[in-house]
């Protein structure tokens, strides 16, 4: 059968193995040609197909609940479901989503993006079947960096208390991003390799055959604990949680997937099938790679594995240049301490952890933890650099609020992918930090327009005493290393540019937008004025004041959540201090903003400086 024949997860029920086996080969060459030109996440897709083809086998999607973690893995989910031909339209606008939708598919029974929250959704749908006298399965797959988070682990906890039958898939390629890390990353490691399993993965294919001739697996997995050891079947982790367990399995072998499956189907309460992996299995450059390179990919050359995105000469990414600038403060302070919740590539701290390994944090993903021990390194004489994307920074606002915030405490935040992200669409787009930052008391955020101001306004966070947020977005930017001793930022400054003729608007805005409008009005002839308004928190009233009374139009110019945003500063102060003004406001109006490219997304957004000049034409 040819994949772009299959309409449903019922075309797969009728292949034999081999065909299976024939249909995952094809299902790995087309991601592979197929992502090399949309771009998207690449390897954790090729780990898990014949997995995934495994589950819409033997379980029926979509009354069996099916569904991934984050979502990123789910590209073989969304082929066997009917959308092999639409995958040219991946993460692009209005085409299919990079993560699962349920708008897209009824089999897409769950949408995430952010990590982790598989087991509790799986726990809701459980509770809800049971409470309703339903009958169908519940099956999470969580691969082995999500299940270290906290959020799992409180899932765990209620999961093995409330003993509702389900069966999670634990899809274990000893990755995250890039390697997983901590202490539990350990013990998968040694529930992976140690003997007693090794000796299991022989014995699983007895009890499977004890099985053929009536036994229940678990009856023969008991069996074959009285009959070695009891510490044969060591359920460890798992076993603390009161959930049953059964593996490894191996995780590319669809004879074993599909026998396993077939078992567990009727198992009573929670058990949990421990599936080894191997992230982008079937394509060598992909399969070696332990950086994470090849997780999540920009379009790029098949055969030689070559990206095709360029970076323009003489820029760097934001990212790196916050990360470099680090480098060159941290050898300054030796206080200074960077922590990252799973996100060392993306963030571009691999410079840092290898100049300073004994100052570098890689806590996993867990942005809660990060931020509070942040807190405390803060309390205790460090300077912590904590990185973390804008999106992910939604799950430690309680940790920011209680414990940075409120203790007042010198926490250095590096908000990354701040504003509109693209591709990754309405889970990851950063547009809520301003306005879930501003209320919080002694929160100082900030910025920066171009890659001087950021390496400034770093080395101005490391020198002053509040905790300190400084965004910037996910892209490029040209880039001079500068002298770091010569800030002259004072926090709570804005900068002002004007033309030569005298203006008859003026426009605030913030970050990499303010060269741009700066330009077009050049080239324009514009007679404007553009303020730079590089903090949001304390604002810059002495200029707000002197701006206002020009009496001139005043645009503000916002490329995240209006709500809450900088225009909401400026309207609050205006009305606090009886300052009578209308305003222009331009920004992202209430709703999630989908995927597509950034031009894209500006544009339908009207917050493109095409559709900001439209405005300003209005006025002069
Ligand atoms: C809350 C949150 N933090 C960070 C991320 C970024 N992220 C996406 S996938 C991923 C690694 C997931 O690893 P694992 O669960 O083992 O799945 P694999 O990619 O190995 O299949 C991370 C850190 C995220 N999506 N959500
Ligand atoms: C699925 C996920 O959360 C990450 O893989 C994310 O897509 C990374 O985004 P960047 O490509 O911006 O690092
Ligand atoms: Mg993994």
């Amino acid at each position: 059968m040819n994949i772009f024949d299959i309409k449903g997860p019922e075309d797969i029920k009728s292949l034999d193995e081999t065909e299976l086996t024939l249909m995952a080969e094809d299902i790995r060459q087309f991601l592979i040609l197929s992502i090399a030109k949309t771009g998207g996440h690449l390897s954790s897709n090729l780990g898990i197909v014949e997995l995934t083809l495994a589950l819409h086998y033997v379980f029926d999607s979509p009354q069996d609940k099916i569904f991934f973690d984050v979502g990123h893995q789910s590209y073989v989910h969304k082929i066997l479901t009917g959308r092999v031909n639409e995958f040219a339209s991946l993460r692009q606008y209005k085409g299919i989503a990079g993560f699962q939708k349920r708008v897209e598919s009824t089999h897409d029974v769950w949408e995430a993006g952010h990590s982790s929250t598989s087991l509790s959704a799986a726990l809701g749908m459980a509770v809800a079947r049971d409470l309703n006298h339903e009958g169908y399965q519940v099956i999470p797959i969580i691969g082995d960096a999500a299940l270290t988070s906290g959020m799992a682990m409180e899932a765990l906890n209620q999961i093995g208390s409330e003993g509702r039958k389900m069966v999670i898939v634990f899809n274990d390629n000893n990755m995250s991003i890039s390697q997983n890390v901590g202490a539990m990353d350990e013990a998968f490691t040694r529930l992976r390799t140690s003997k007693p399993y090794n000796t299991i993965k022989t014995d699983l294919k007895e009890v499977l055959s004890i099985n053929k001739v009536g036994k229940s697996l678990l009856e023969g997995m008991r069996n074959i604990k009285n009959a070695v050891k009891e510490n044969v079947v060591d359920t460890s982790i798992f076993g603390e949680f009161k959930l049953d367990y059964i593996g490894p399995v191996d995780g590319h072998d669809l004879h074993d997937l599909i026998r396993v499956f077939k078992q567990v189907k009727n198992h009573e309460g929670p058990i949990v099938v421990h599936v080894i992996t191997k992230k982008g299995k079937g394509y060598p450059f992909a399969e070696e790679d332990r950086s994470g390179k090849w997780h999540g990919v920009s379009q790029f050359d098949p055969v030689t594995g070559k990206s095709l995105a360029m970076l323009p000469a003489g820029h760097l990414s934001w990212s790196e240049v916050i990360s470099n600038t680090l480098v060159r403060l941290a050898a300054e302070n030796e206080d200074i301490v960077a922590i990252t919740p799973a996100m060392i590539g993306g963030s571009k701290l691999q410079n840092f952890f290898d100049a300073y390994p004994k100052r570098s944090f890689d806590c996993g993903i867990a942005e809660e933890h990060a931020m509070t021990f942040a807190a405390s390194l803060a309390l205790n004489g460090k300077r912590p650099f904590l990185s973390i994307y804008s999106s992910f920074l939604q799950r430690a606002y309680d940790q920011i609020s209680h414990d940075v915030a409120r203790m007042h405490l010198p926490v250095v935040i590096g908000i990354d992918r701040a504003g509109l992200v693209g591709e990754d669409g309405e889970t990851h787009h950063g547009v809520f930090d301003i306005a879930m930052l501003r209320p919080l008391p002694n929160m100082v955020i900030a910025q920066p327009k171009d890659s001087n101001e950021a390496q400034l306004m770093l080395a101005l966070a490391f020198h002053q005493d509040s905790p300190f947020a400084i965004r910037y977005p996910r892209g490029n930017v040209p880039f001079t290393p500068i002298n770091l001793d010569a800030c002259d930022i004072k926090i709570g400054t804005w900068t002002i540019w004007e033309s030569e003729e005298p203006s008859k608007v003026i426009v605030i805005s913030y970050g990499p937008d303010v060269d741009r409008i700066i330009a077009k009005a050049k080239v324009n002839n514009k007679h404007i004025t553009i303020v730079n308004a590089r903090f949001f928190k304390p604002i810059d009233e002495e200029m707000l004041v002197t701006l206002i009374q020009r009496k001139l139009p005043i645009i503000i110019y916002e490329t995240d959540m209006l709500c809450g945003g900088l225009s909401d500063a400026i309207l609050s102060y205006c009305n606090d201090n009886q300052i009578t003004k209308q305003f222009i406001r331009i920004g992202l109006e209430d709703h999630f903003v989908e995927h597509g490219s950034l031009p894209q997304l500006r544009k339908a957004e009207h917050i493109d400086t095409n559709s900001l000049f439209e405005v300003i034409s209005q006025y002069d």
